[in-house]
């Protein structure tokens, strides 16, 4: 588990986390969101010792990254997937790493297989595609075989299948029993690997819950009816209206029924006799929750998108 209390981090003038206590639990894979410079590298690296808190405290089961012996053994991170000596090998990279952690050999060989990359660990590591070098950088953080894992976007640069890989990784590793921290900006990506999120907007924390009640809490169910003909659409919005449904008619022969469940907008049709050619639930997606939640706390947007517009 990890433990952040009343952590900040200032760098100069910029404050790049402010006042962030939350616990990241074990067996679940948490998915770290927030828009550019929202502060979540910089909570990693806090987290990994690589950067020191000007306030508050992070912790990995209760102790400071700095005061861990062995690191490797306690928590794993993929951080900055370049940050590899370009020089050096693959199977030379994880070999220092493992020595100054008291880490043998075979376990080495074990990473490389388990990333797929045996047949390119003798090959310079500055030679490596950007996929492969992701790789490299989560075999690194499984080599102690720690319960604590850090991903900071670890699906850039993989194909879709290094994509679905690390979905299957990350899915195991918490079933494991581990704490799973992955941050990414593939909204439909996290969709499908994350139980927990936690979301950060100019260093604050925006949200700290579960996957689907961060979908559900941002955005209202809404059911799209679709009738045979305008005429339709008009007597059923009426009637929807006046069981007091809150109903939008983005066309002629289409309406958009806030909160309503799909039998209930169903039955009123078929009492008011309108023909329906579609009903459907519209299920809400976590981009749609994350731009309302990130919603004016965006600080890089271009004129024009979603967050320009509320910018402005
Ligand atoms: N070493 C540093 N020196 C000065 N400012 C920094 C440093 N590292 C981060 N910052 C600033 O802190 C803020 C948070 O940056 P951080 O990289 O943690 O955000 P992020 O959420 O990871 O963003 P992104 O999604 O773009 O990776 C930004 O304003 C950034 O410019």
């Amino acid at each position: 588990m990890i433990s952040l209390r009343h952590l900040t981090k200032r760098y100069g003038d910029t404050t790049a986390v402010a006042d962030l206590s939350l616990e990241i639990r074990a067996g679940a894979v948490t998915g770290f969101l927030g828009p550019n410079g929202a502060g979540k590298s910089t909570t990693m690296r806090v987290i990994v010792g690589v950067d020191h808190p000007t306030e508050g405290s992070a912790t990995i089961g209760g102790e400071r990254y700095t005061d861990l012996r062995y690191p490797l053994h306690v928590v794993g991170a993929l951080l900055d997937a370049r940050a590899v000596h370009p020089g050096r090998s693959g199977r030379n990279h994880l070999l220092a790493m493992a020595r100054s952690n008291g880490i043998g050999r075979r376990r080495v060989d074990e990473v490389l297989e388990l990333v797929g990359l045996s047949a390119a660990a003798g090959r310079r590591a500055g030679g490596y595609s950007l996929g492969m070098g992701q790789r490299l950088g989560i075999a690194g953080a499984l080599l102690g075989d720690p319960p604590v894992l850090l991903f900071d976007e670890p699906v850039n640069g993989l194909d879709p299948d290094g994509v679905l890989w690390i979905r299957q990784l990350t899915r195991r590793l918490a079933d494991e029993g581990r704490t799973v921290l992955v941050s990414s900006h593939l909204m439909s990506e996290l969709q499908l690997m994350a139980d927990q999120l936690v979301v950060l907007g100019r260093g604050r924390l925006l949200a700290d819950a579960p996957l689907a009640e961060v979908i559900a809490g941002a955005t209202p169910v809404v059911t799209q009816v679709r009738c045979a003909d305008a005429g339709g659409a008009e007597l059923l919005g009426q009637r929807l209206a006046s069981h007091g449904y809150h109903v939008e008619r983005p066309e002629p022969a289409l309406l958009r029924v806030a909160n309503a469940a799909t039998a209930a907008v169903g039955d009123l049709a078929h009492q008011a006799g309108v023909a329906v050619h579609e009903l459907t639930a519209q299920t809400a997606s976590l981009e749609e929750a994350y731009l309302r939640l990130t919603d004016g706390s965006v600080e890089y947007a271009a004129a024009g998108s979603p967050a320009g517009r509320s910018a402005q």
